[in-house]
């Protein structure tokens, strides 16, 4: 368990690092950053819900079954990225994407999500997501991200209230959906509170109070520029993409 003081970022310093990491002096294209953190998200999945044996008998698919709710930002490009990484670690992973990014960034991992055979449910699925939700080993929450405000539009209002509901683990991506991101849980409306959570590059006010089963991942911040903007980062080991700051130890 990593004890050392890291810094929480507000909004806008956690906006600054993101478009400082993309300037031409910090060198990164958001193909890069999307596949780090998303590597590092399905990494936390794998730590906190292992992979399930398969009894014999029972199709494989209906085992490690993982709900990937995905917003319409990088939060949930985030969680596309995830899906394709968990696929390879031998989950079955089903995407529910209902305000899909015209972008070829999201359009290409979604191609290559169709080509592991994972479901990729749009809109049109809204009326069977609470059932995908029943038969899931956990979710994974990549609503909404640092770039979130105010009240929560449709249909991310209903999604929420249907995790909820389903009373699954849930592992939020960067920051717990509907929460304010320097706030933290302001009313009825945001995510119930994740049975674990993973900041991205370093976390945000609103987790402050968070004592799940916490993970810091994006390992993509040079040091010389942590020192520039004051940042006390995580001490990552090894080769690991993920370090755990809080909860009970996984
Ligand atoms: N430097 C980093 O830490 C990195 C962060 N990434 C991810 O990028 C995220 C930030 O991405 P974005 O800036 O695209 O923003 P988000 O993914 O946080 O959300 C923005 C989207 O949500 C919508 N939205 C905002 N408030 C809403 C509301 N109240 N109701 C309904 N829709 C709402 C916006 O219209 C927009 O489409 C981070 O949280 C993280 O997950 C990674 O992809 C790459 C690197
Ligand atoms: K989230």
């Amino acid at each position: 368990m990593h004890t050392k003081p890291i810094t929480y970022l507000t909004q806008r310093l956690a906006q600054a690092v993101d478009t400082e990491l993309m300037s031409p002096a910090g060198g990164f294209s958001i193909d890069q950053l999307m596949e780090l953190a998303g590597l590092a998200v399905a990494q936390a999945a794998a730590r906190v819900f292992p992979l399930q044996p398969k009894p014999p008998g029972i199709p494989p698919t209906s085992v490690n079954r993982v709900v990937l709710c995905c917003g319409p930002g990088n939060n949930g490009g985030d969680g596309l990225v995830a899906a394709r990484h968990l696929a390879h670690f031998g989950y079955t992973p089903i995407v529910y994407y209902p305000k899909p990014t015209d972008k070829p960034l999201f359009r290409n991992v979604t191609q290559q999500l169709r080509n592991l055979d994972v479901l990729v449910l749009g809109s049109d699925a809204s009326s069977t997501i609470d059932s995908q939700l029943q038969h899931a080993y956990f979710v994974v929450d990549a609503l909404f991200g640092f770039s979130f405000a105010g009240p929560i539009r449709s249909p991310f209002d209903d999604v929420i209230k249907k995790i909820n509901e389903s009373h699954k683990p849930v592992l939020s991506v960067d920051i717990p959906s509907g929460w304010d991101v320097e706030k933290g849980p302001m009313d009825a409306h945001g995510l119930d509170t994740p049975y674990a959570l993973i900041s991205l590059t370093a976390p945000k006010l609103g987790a402050s109070g968070y004592t799940g089963i916490h993970f810091v991942g994006g390992r993509f911040v040079p040091p010389a520029m942590a020192r520039r903007l004051g940042l006390d980062m995580p001490e990552y080991s090894g080769a690991d993409q993920i370090v755990q700051i809080s909860g009970l130890k996984v």
